[in-house]
């Protein structure tokens, strides 16, 4: 049985005031959440702030990328070492902003992940297709093309300590979410593809949904047999409606 994860993304959102209230007024939802874990990814800067409002709560915090470095010469980078003295449980990897703005290949993506897993985070692997391939009838070949980087380089045993965020990238920030039954059929395709190479890690692993979750389908998202919890941008950012969309993955 996996544990529901649910995970905002607050992307380059925020100030100071508007974290501090999102943190504390999502204290007590992910608190009462039982049964399921609940984290943010802030942007680096707030995440001193988002340690000391969230501690001693069940709220977890992560990162939205990482350096493949740990420390030196990288003007501009975070060290995954950095990250985890913040107290950051998390790292997300290879979100498809990352890949179209940064020119992240599947190789980069691949080298972070390793750097953030062995540095004690654990890596949120972002995947997912363009329009234009999801319209091609690529969807699976592109997902597979993207795991395998991460598996050439650590091997599947990595993903025991790892998340798969699967997200088309047509359906972000656009308020057009997959279906549930489109979701939960790429979602049922990566677990078979990692199953034929490991049947634990692949039954072990959570998939996380994500692209215009709200809360008023996530119910629907969630349940589904292979949709383990959601990535969420936008709706994460309003107290409500990211506590209706913790609620729905009890
Ligand atoms: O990381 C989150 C995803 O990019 C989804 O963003 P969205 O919920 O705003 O569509």
């Amino acid at each position: 049985m996996r544990t529901p994860l649910v995970m905002g993304n607050w992307k380059l959102n925020g100030d100071k005031a508007s974290v501090e209230a999102l943190v504390k007024g999502l204290i007590k939802p992910a608190n009462d959440a039982t049964g399921v874990e609940v984290a943010v990814c802030a942007p680096t800067v707030f995440l001193g702030m988002v340690e000391q409002l969230a501690a001693g709560s069940k709220l977890a915090y992560g990162s939205q990328d990482a350096d493949v470095n740990t420390q030196g010469a990288f003007t501009g980078e975070n060290s995954p070492v950095m990250l985890k003295e913040f107290g950051c449980k998390y790292s997300l990897v290879g979100h498809s902003e990352r890949r179209e703005y940064h020119n992240e290949t599947d190789e980069v993506v691949a080298s972070k992940f390793k750097a953030i897993q062995e540095n004690g985070l654990l890596p949120v692997l972002c995947i997912g297709e363009s329009l234009e391939q999801n319209e091609a009838g690529e969807t699976q070949a592109v997902v597979e093309r993207q795991l395998k980087a991460v598996i050439d380089l650590c091997g599947i045993e990595a993903f025991n300590n790892a998340v798969i965020a699967y997200e088309p990238i047509w359906a972000i920030g656009t308020g057009k979410s997959a279906t549930a039954e489109q979701a939960q059929a790429v979602h049922a395709g990566i677990r078979q593809w990692l199953a034929a190479q490991n049947a634990n890690v692949a039954e072990k692993v959570q998939i996380l949904y994500g692209g215009s979750v709200k809360a008023a389908t996530a119910k629907e998202l969630f349940g589904q047999s292979d949709i383990d919890g959601g990535l969420v941008g936008g709706a994460s950012l309003k107290v409500d409606e990211f506590s209706g969309i913790i609620a729905a993955a009890k």
